[in-house]
């Protein structure tokens, strides 16, 4: 035991009284000397004394600590008002303060005594600690004026509820060891920081939530059963430490990365570290970031396609030059993507053909297989997971969806652009494979509007609705924090005038015209080239942009079958492959669509020249970010750092392509050049593009040169340069286009 300075124990003041000294069994006196008074009184463990009657003339002690005796009565603390901490803990006291209160008695230790009533302790307001385990005390009661109270153990009595403590200015509370099956009456309980419930009766958390200083909960041997009991302390953000040891809820797989996820804040789980580690795959498992999903997602789809049979997809394999060329149109539900896809795929039926994805949702009323969708089942859409047939999958309102490679393959063949919609999730997933479409966000601006329209076509329950509605929060976050995530974003509040916009810009990101007459009913065609020089397929007229919420009718879809007929379709397929070996066997490879959506022919900047990127061969191209002038290509060409970054460029999945490639000709007979995808690249190439402003004027230098040897009469060929990142009011010569 300690003796602090000033003690005298084990010498005897002169002046002290003879009987103090007599009395063998003190261990410790602590004496204050300019006081002259005795003011600690510490008596040895285990001295079976049972009579401390003469303590009554020390009225000056201010601490008294008489553990592991055998004293009955403390009536002798009566007489000490200066008394501040006393420990009778194991002794035989019965009498639950069986004293006068000294005024200033803070501390109290009366653990294992065989106290069996509390009584009201009004006059002990200075009370802070109050120690009184292992009793009997079955009720917790006369604490409501210990205004002081902040530290009050109860373990190991008889307690089976818990009250009593109504706005206590408890920091600790300690109940462990009682009979009690419910946390109820501490909400009042401001200033609680740290609880101890363990070895109670205790099935729910429910009560806990209010506790918002609560730093510690110890609930070890309970009744908790169900992990999601934790979700009541999931607002409690100072909580650090829970110990759930010895309860049911241990039994479930997957208990503590669940509990983990739930409280977030948790530093100590079952008294063990919770590492950075528990965390990340906490919440990669139960919420994962839309990257995470898509990573796996790519990883399932890519691991599945090779442990088949290799094929060569040499439809859509990636040139270094021209990409197979996708349109990604992505937003919402039912905010009009789909609808537009259709339109689109109609009116410019030379260029794009609508990639169908599979679902196992059933068929709405008027869709049908084929056109809209592949349905097929759960198990058919499992097997094509395994058969490694999608590029990408996801679920979304308990439904699955995915694009099979065979559907873009399917689209590629006929040497057309394959024009897909999807929700968000799968754009994060297919911009981990090597295809590099462009992505256009069509999102509602006015969600009254899109609630109505989501209710009028009345396909969709309460929650589908909130669902969606919930997403466009998303799509505006992907889009506020990801410049360039989106290559173009339309409000969709009025479908007639999200097509106007969307055709305009894909008339740009082609170079197209309209051939004559003007106005949306035009025929669409290739500069001086229209498709009606070959014979076949005038593109289909766009009388219906007038309305495209009432397009949206039932059978929407027949009119698109009407305007595309089989014969016309086999025709002008057709006549685009005998273009295509035509252009093939001339050396003008790769085919025609290859030139959609190409991108400006950028010069290699000093600044990313610099970056230590390897070239990505002799046959690179030079390079430049989308939106920096490079007037002179040829120039650039021969630099050394223009072929340094002319590998940045071949790897970039936004923007960043050579338009004037000399290894082109040179490909034309060697087939489709597949370079690895560098992951890597891919941010910094979207970074470099994030320079052009949407409403930055496109400097002249931007555009293809003239000299461009694009084949006039193809699709693309007087292919303009594209893309602003975020291209919402980029500038046109058609005031009603829109970005
Ligand atoms: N392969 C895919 N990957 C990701 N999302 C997809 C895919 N195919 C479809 N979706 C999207 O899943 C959502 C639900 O599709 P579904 O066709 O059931 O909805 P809908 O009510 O008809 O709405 P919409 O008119 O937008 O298609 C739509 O937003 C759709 O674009």
């Amino acid at each position: 035991m300690s003796v602090r300075s000033g003690s005298v124990s084990d010498r005897t003041p002169a002046h002290l009284p003879v009987s103090l000294c007599a009395i063998s069994g003190f261990y410790r006196m602590t004496f204050y000397w300019h006081l002259n008074r005795i003011s600690d009184c510490v008596w040895p463990q285990g001295r079976d004394l049972k009579n401390v009657s003469i303590l009554c003339n020390y009225i000056y002690l201010q601490k008294l600590e008489l553990p592991y005796n055998k004293i009955k009565d403390l009536s002798c603390v009566s007489h000490m008002p200066y008394l501040i901490t006393l420990d009778a803990s194991h002794n035989q006291l019965t009498d639950f303060f069986g004293f006068q209160p000294p005024k200033n008695l803070k501390e109290v230790n009366f653990s294992h005594n065989q106290m069996t009533a509390m009584k009201d302790l009004s006059a002990y307001s200075s009370l802070t600690k109050l120690i009184l385990d292992h009793n009997s005390f079955s009720v917790i009661r006369g604490l409501e004026k210990c205004k002081r109270l902040s530290h009050l153990s109860l373990a190991h009595n008889n307690i089976s509820r818990i009250r009593g403590l109504d706005h206590l200015p408890l920091r600790e509370l300690c109940l462990a060891g009682n009979m009690i099956n419910k946390i109820e009456n501490l909400q009042t309980l401001h200033n609680l920081q740290v609880l101890d419930l363990s070895c109670n009766r205790i099935q729910s958390l429910t009560g806990l939530q209010n506790l918002r200083f609560l730093g510690t909960v110890n609930l070890e041997s309970n009744l908790i059963t169900e992990i999601k009991e934790a979700a009541h302390l999931h607002d409690l953000i100072l909580l650090r430490e829970i110990n759930l040891l010895k309860n049911p809820v241990q039994d479930h797989d997957d208990y503590r990365i669940a509990v983990i996820f739930l409280l977030q804040h948790l530093i100590l789980l079952d008294k063990q570290t919770v590492t950075a580690e528990e965390k990340v795959a906490a919440v990669n498992k139960y919420d994962p970031p839309l990257e995470v999903v898509a990573a796996r997602d790519h990883m399932t789809h890519l691991v599945y396609q090779l442990m088949q049979p290799q094929v060569i997809f040499d439809s859509t394999l990636p040139s270094l030059d021209a990409p197979y060329p996708m349109l990604v149109l992505t937003g919402p539900q039912a905010c009009g993507k789909r609808e537009l896809a259709h339109k689109l795929c109609q009116e410019f039926s030379d260029y794009f053909a609508y990639g169908a994805c599979h679902t196992t949702r059933g068929p709405y009323f008027g869709e049908e297989d084929g056109l809209d969708y592949h349905f097929v089942t759960e198990e058919e859409f499992h097997n094509m997971i395994q058969m490694g047939q999608f590029i990408q999958t996801m679920q979304y309102g308990g439904h699955w969806y995915g694009l099979s490679r065979e559907s873009i393959e399917r689209v590629a063949r006929e040497g057309l652009a394959c024009c897909v919609h999807m929700e968000l999730e799968g754009v994060f997933s297919l911009k981990n494979s090597y295809f590099e479409p462009r992505y256009v966000l069509l999102i509602p601006s006015v969600v009254d509007n899109y609630v109505l329209f989501l209710k009028a076509r009345g396909f969709y329950s309460n929650a589908q609705m909130e669902t969606a509605v919930s997403r466009i929060d998303l799509y505006a976050r992907i889009n506020r924090e990801r410049p360039g995530f989106f290559d173009s974003i339309i409000p969709c509040d009025d479908r007639a005038e999200a097509y106007r916009s969307l055709k305009q810009l894909v008339k740009e990101y082609l170079g197209l015209e309209e051939h004559s007459g003007g106005g949306d009913s035009s025929s669409i065609t290739p500069d001086n080239t229209s498709t009606n020089t070959t014979g076949e397929l005038p593109a289909a007229s766009a009388t219906e942009s007038t309305d495209l919420m009432d397009s949206y009718s039932r059978n929407y879809q027949k009119k698109i079958q009407a305007n595309m007929t089989p014969q016309r379709t086999e025709m002008a397929s057709n006549h685009r492959r005998l273009q295509q070996i035509r252009e093939a066997l001339s050396g003008k490879s790769p085919g025609a669509y290859a030139e959609l959506f190409q991108r400006s022919v950028p010069a290699a900047p000093s600044s990313l020249a610099s970056q230590s990127h390897p070239p990505a061969g002799p046959s690179s191209s030079p390079v430049r970010p989308a939106g920096l002038s490079a007037p002179n290509l040829s120039e650039d060409s021969s630099s050394e750092e223009s072929r340094a970054s002319s590998g940045l460029s071949m790897r970039s999945s936004a923007g960043v392509f050579s338009a004037e490639s000399p290894a082109r000709g040179s490909d034309a007979g060697s087939g489709p050049n597949i370079e690895p995808l560098d992951i890597s690249m891919l941010g910094q190439d979207r970074d470099s593009l994030r320079g052009l402003t949407p409403d930055a004027p496109r400097p002249a230098s931007d555009r293809v040169s003239p000299t461009h040897p694009s084949s006039p009469g193809r699709p693309g060929a007087n292919v303009k340069p594209v893309l602003p990142p975020i291209p919402s009011g980029r500038k046109t010569n058609d005031s009603g286009s829109k970005q």
